[in-house]
């Protein structure tokens, strides 16, 4: 039976000279999904695109790609075609000739090409457009002749470095809709790197999130934002409040926790295994704060507005509470209330996540 994991990677390393660019990477993608790659510069990500084209080889671990070890197979042997930024078209071909070029490398008979590069152009909605030059071409649709050109190869995973990083804001949102609709029309696997939070977040059916080249978590973006499993993750998506406990009782998945100056305990699902006197960060985000509304929840903390900035659908407050620590807290949908001098911010107990501090 056809496995549903596409692509395995068992502890893979690289170093370049003393930098030890990917830790222990373990990581396993199914068929048919949108994986994202992200994290700052740096981290790792387009090191691991290419040790998994075969652009570089890896100084230990395997890389399985359907079922079959590549260490040791060139780029061309691993048919997992890397897509850049500004997507690499030929500007001097045609529409139909950057997407034959491909087959034609690999001098596949006359007849083959032509009917390939015609149902490919048909899937991805360009037939007609096949004299076209890329220049008299939308941004999307240069996306979608970029996207034809690898699944004309049949090619089992399709890799994105960051390819829409060169394209104004408007553009990207239309290219980037335009992308996720093709990857799941046509079932495709694709990996995407970018370190933008908000694409990633967007577009992926999963997330993995670098963290100077070892992984951080692997999730959903629902995981990813809601239960980051380090500081780390939930400092870099999003906008979030840590806020420092301690943890009084763990059993059956919830722990007591207490937290503020006032010593008022909470309780709260956790999947961590957590020892009773043990430190920890809450994670609250600012949208899962509200003012004033002591009975939305059971986690409650005082502060003072300092001042606070309208940002069309939200108004987002800055505050301090007794200790000194800034809080954010963003407030939707209150038309012309607004909020000044003490005020008191609550959240239920499920929007609060526990964080073990022991991680990076
Ligand atoms: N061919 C190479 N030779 C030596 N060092 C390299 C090489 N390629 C990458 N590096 C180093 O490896 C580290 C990771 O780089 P990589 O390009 O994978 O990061 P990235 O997360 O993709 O960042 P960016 O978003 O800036 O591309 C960096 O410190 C980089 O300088």
């Amino acid at each position: 039976m056809e496995s549903n994991i596409l692509l395995d990677l068992k502890n893979v390393n690289k170093v370049f000279g003393n930098n030890h660019v990917l830790k222990n990477i373990n990581l396993q993608i199914e068929r048919g999904k949108f994986i994202t790659f992200l994290g700052p510069s740096g981290c790792g990500k387009t090191t691991l695109l290419r040790s998994i084209a075969g652009f570089y080889t890896v100084d230990e671990g395997e890389v399985w790609i359907d079922g079959k070890l590549v260490n040791d197979l060139p780029p061309y042997k691993r048919g997992t075609p890397m897509v850049f930024q500004e997507y690499a078209l030929f500007p001097h071909m045609t529409v139909f000739d950057n997407i034959a070029y491909g087959l034609d490398i690999k001098k596949r008979p006359e007849a083959e090409v032509q009917q390939r590069v015609k149902d490919v152009m048909a899937q991805v909605k360009l037939t007609g457009l096949e004299e076209r030059y890329p220049h008299e071409m939308s941004g999307g649709q240069q996306q979608r002749v970029a996207m034809a050109r690898a699944l004309v190869m049949n090619s089992p995973i399709i890799l994105l470095d960051e390819p829409l990083s060169n394209l104004d804001a408007k553009l990207r949102e239309e290219v980037r809709v335009e992308l996720r609709a093709i990857q799941q029309e046509l079932g495709l696997t694709v990996i995407y790197v970018t370190h933008d939070q908000l694409e990633a977040l967007s577009m992926s059916d999963q997330i993995v999130v670098f963290n100077k080249g070892a992984i951080d978590q692997y999730g959903t973006p629902h995981e990813i934002y809601y239960e980051p499993r380090t500081q780390y993750v939930a400092d870099f998506i999003g906008t979030t409040n840590f806020i420092e406990a301690v943890v009084m009782q763990n059993k059956g998945g919830k722990a007591i926790v207490r937290y503020g100056q006032a010593g008022d305990n909470v309780t709260i699902a956790t999947d961590e295994k957590l020892t009773e006197g043990e430190e920890v960060l809450l994670s609250v985000r600012p949208e899962s704060l509200r003012l004033n509304q002591p009975e939305v929840g059971e986690f409650h903390v005082f502060g003072v507005v300092k001042s606070s900035m309208f940002l069309g659908e939200k108004e987002r407050y800055f505050l301090a509470d007794q200790s000194g620590k800034e809080w954010i807290v963003d407030a939707y949908d209150i038309g012309q209330k607004t909020f000044e001098g003490q005020v008191q911010m609550s959240a239920a107990a499920d929007k609060i996540h526990i964080i073990k501090k022991n991680k990076e």
